[in-house]
């Protein structure tokens, strides 16, 4: 399906959508210095052809603008002309969505997710045992365990990519980069916003448990 055969209000429905889960992470402080970026597929979805709607690169998430959006194809090449940059991260976005075929993915700059991916570094993934709301991600068994993986963190975009595809877990709808942020993704925005809620719930628990253990 090209860009041109999704309809309008497809296109339309995920830039409100965009806009309304902008501005309820920006009133949480997840988007400190412009950090952060949010995505939302539209129309049909095929591995090597697909399209959805991403911020612009750089600007203040904290703002509503009329520049605020673009869409790009599964490469990460805006669809229309634009004077617009997709955000400097795009191509993980590109690389989520071809791997797990996601409808949102979010992304935030957080205290928490930059402490646990530096604390837990040494193990690649952050330890979670038997949290309630991992039931979040739909993992229902009574006290699991999961793992959240991290991922390297480097200044050039394209060299994170392949470390995600190598540790992207089906069961586990995010991925965290070394003292950066995580990329939280769902079937659509709801969902998306959920798991990503439930990782920074159990980021903060993470965290506040180590610290309890240490007598801090
Ligand atoms: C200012 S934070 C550094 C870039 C970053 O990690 C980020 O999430 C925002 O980049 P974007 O190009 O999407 O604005
Ligand atoms: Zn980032």
């Amino acid at each position: 399906m090209s860009f041109e055969q999704i309809a309008l209000e497809d296109k339309q429905k995920a830039l409100a959508e965009l806009r309304e889960v902008k501005e309820l992470f920006a009133s949480r402080g997840w988007f400190p210095g412009t950090s952060g970026n949010l995505s939302i597929r539209v129309g049909d979805f095929k591995p090597e052809q697909f399209q959805f709607a991403i911020t612009a690169s750089g600007k203040d998430k904290t703002v509503h603008t009329p520049e605020d959006y673009l869409f790009v194809d599964q490469d990460g090449k805006p669809c229309e002309t634009t004077r617009l940059k997709p955000s400097a991260e795009t191509l993980i976005h590109c690389e989520i969505y071809k791997l797990t075929g996601a409808g949102a993915i979010f992304h935030v700059h957080t205290v928490f997710n930059n402490v646990v991916s530096e604390y837990f570094w040494d193990r690649k993934a952050v330890p979670v045992d038997g949290v309630e709301l991992i039931k979040g991600f739909n993992i229902w068994d009574e006290e699991a365990h999961i793992d959240i993986p991290i991922v390297s963190n480097f200044a050039h975009i394209p060299s994170i990519v392949p470390e995600v595809t190598e540790r992207i877990v089906p069961s586990i709808p995010g991925i965290v980069l070394r003292k950066h942020g995580i990329y939280a993704w769902g079937a659509n925005a709801f969902e998306a916003k959920r798991h990503l809620e439930a990782f920074e719930f159990i980021f903060e628990y993470v965290y506040r448990l180590e610290l309890l253990k240490k007598g801090i």
